[in-house]
């Protein structure tokens, strides 16, 4: 299994569907898996049932999965200790962007939940997320100024 991990609008689904047409593994979208066992968008889940609601579903969808995927994971997986165990189960790749990066993509976007407020408080969110995420990696890739496909290369060379 190969887990792409890494903030909002790092790449991580852009880089999957590319890796999965490498590798021939199966492409899962995360987020979308849970939105449809859930029959919810998570936008809905977060406002009625609450974040952790929606952060036990990211838990228990790692825990059941086993077969060879490619899978974009939602950018908040790492927060979770028991999550970041369950990924040791695959090879982690984290696409790691330079905040400038994030802003310049996600500028406009209305529809990531926690895509929202103050740039200082999505700032801080993405700070406080950078060590989970060195911490669960086994490659680290960066993906300032790259090309997707530049950077899917470079995640088929270090999945060797
Ligand atoms: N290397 C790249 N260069 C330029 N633009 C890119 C690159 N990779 C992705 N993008 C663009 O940045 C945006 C965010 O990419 P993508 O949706 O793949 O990120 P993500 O990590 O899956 O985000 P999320 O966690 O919110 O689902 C998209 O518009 C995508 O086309
Ligand atoms: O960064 C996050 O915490 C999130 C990212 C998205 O992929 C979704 O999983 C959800 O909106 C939460
Ligand atoms: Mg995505």
């Amino acid at each position: 299994m190969i887990f792409l991990i890494g903030f909002m609008g790092s790449g991580k689904s852009t880089i999957a569907k590319m890796v999965s047409e490498k590798t021939k593994y199966p492409y899962i979208e995360m987020d979308q898996a849970i939105e449809e066992a859930e029959g919810m968008k998570i936008r809905d889940m977060f406002a009625s049932k609450g974040e952790q609601y929606f952060r036990d579903k990211e838990t228990e969808f790692l825990r059941h999965l086993k077969d060879e995927v490619v899978l974009s994971t939602g950018g908040g997986v790492i927060l979770r200790e028991e999550n970041r165990v369950l990924l040791q189960e695959g090879t982690v790749v984290y696409l790691k962007a330079e905040w400038e990066t994030i802003v310049e993509r996600l500028t406009g976007d209305t529809d990531r939940p926690l895509w929202k407020g103050e740039d200082s408080e999505k700032k801080k969110r993405f700070d406080e997320r950078l060590s989970l995420y060195e911490q669960a990696a086994d490659v680290v890739i960066d993906v300032d100024q790259k090309t997707p496909e530049e950077i899917a290369e470079e995640v088929m060379g270090r999945l060797k």
